[in-house]
């Protein structure tokens, strides 16, 4: 057997290198993040003359009024003396009402836009930008073993790339809480070096009724810090109390902070609010769709648990909806409407008109 990396493995790395700054290779194409492209390399990557497109999704590009050829993403012509500043101006919406764009920008037309789609997919996966810089190579796997570059067959990461990691009870032990004594909590660890992600169920639920589910998704802000623009605290430890009276209940913690769009794009999505944008439009100026989440993660985690049939606490239809779609049987929506703040009307009218949460 070879002890040499697979391409789950390889995808890993990548991530790794992207958020570090450290070009990979996907396909053809010499690929790096937006977000943090360093100086040096691309004045390395100029001097040598290489044509250099950044590739952005159609939401951004629509903000930037940019033609996207490529449906779901767009392939803009980067000037040759282009400075880091103006490739980051593209990418993060921050001072988009501040300094009018330069422009027009020219978007690429002609060649393939499937390596640009892959490597977005992966800065998205490492919690980035959406926003690729890329450079077509004459021959990849000499261009990356000479620059010690992780090398990925675009055939082979389009396989794995839409599909959720299988993910595998790792521990599990006794956690006694506020709201029951009787509390355990598990952890399941991804095979694909992603998040990790909890359950914390709560006395004995019977694996042939119906279990009173919370799957509920990170929010350092909500849950932690008290927050007042969402509604996460009080829904969690809302849930949390409810299946204390009641005697049992599951609650997924699911690490998809940000709707899936990690902290740091949460934080950057909190300053477009500050400028006026509500959640949904401030996502897509950053160039991501309304929710990046994938609840087949939950789906999958309730399975291996035992659990076929759920009591789901929540607002949001599309839960209630993939469960269904990936085998679980939702026999009851139990509404949790709690931490109301004047903060957050807005927020949740938002995710009521545009998400179709019910109110
Ligand atoms: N991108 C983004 N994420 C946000 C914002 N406010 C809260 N979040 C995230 O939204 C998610 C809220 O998740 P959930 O508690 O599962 O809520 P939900 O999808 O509204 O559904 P229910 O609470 O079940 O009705 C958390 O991951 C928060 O971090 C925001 O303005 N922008
Ligand atoms: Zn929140």
């Amino acid at each position: 057997m070879t002890l040499a990396p697979d391409i789950i493995e390889l995808a890993a790395r990548a991530r790794a290198d992207l958020r570090m700054g450290v070009p990979v290779v996907i396909g053809t194409s010499l690929v790096l993040a937006a977000e943090t492209l360093g100086e040096a390399r691309l004045k390395a990557l100029q001097i040598a003359g290489m044509p250099l497109v950044l590739a952005i999704t159609d939401w951004r590009a629509r903000t930037l009024k940019a033609r996207a050829y490529d449906t779901d993403l767009a392939r803009i012509v980067v000037p040759a003396d282009a400075p880091v500043d103006w490739i980051m101006a593209v990418a993060d919406p921050a001072d988009d009402l501040n300094a009018p764009m330069k422009g027009p920008l020219q978007s690429v037309r002609d060649g393939d836009a499937s390596d640009a789609r892959l490597a977005i997919r992966l800065a998205k996966d490492a919690r980035l930008l959406p926003a690729v810089l890329t450079a077509e190579l004459d021959n990849p796997t000499v261009y990356a073993a000479q620059n010690s570059l992780t090398l990925l067959d675009a055939d082979a990461l389009a396989k794995i790339v839409l599909t959720p990691s299988p993910l595998h009870p790792l521990v599990s032990a006794r956690l006694p809480l506020e709201v029951s004594e009787a509390g355990r909590l598990h952890v399941f660890r991804p095979e694909d070096g992603g998040e990790e992600h909890y359950a914390i169920e709560i006395g004995q639920p019977s694996r042939s009724k119906p279990v009173l589910t919370r799957l509920h998704s990170a929010c350092f802000t909500g849950d932690l810090l008290g927050s007042l623009k969402c509604d996460c605290g009080p829904q969690l430890r809302g849930a949390l109390a409810q299946m204390g009276s009641e005697g049992h209940g599951v609650l997924l913690y699911l690490n998809q902070e940000g709707r899936g769009i990690g902290l740091a794009n949460k934080m950057r999505a909190y300053s477009l609010q500050d400028q006026g944008f509500d959640t949904v439009e401030a996502n897509h100026r950053l160039g991501f769709e309304d929710d990046e989440r994938d609840f087949r993660i939950g789906a999958g985690i309730l399975k291996s648990m035992g659990f076929s049939k759920v009591r789901l606490l929540t607002n949001n239809p599309a839960k209630l909806a993939m469960l269904e779609a990936n085998g679980l049987e939702v026999v009851e929506r139990v509404p949790l409407k709690v931490g109301e703040t004047h903060h957050n009307t807005d927020y949740l009218a938002t995710k009521a008109a545009k998400s179709g949460h019910l109110l």
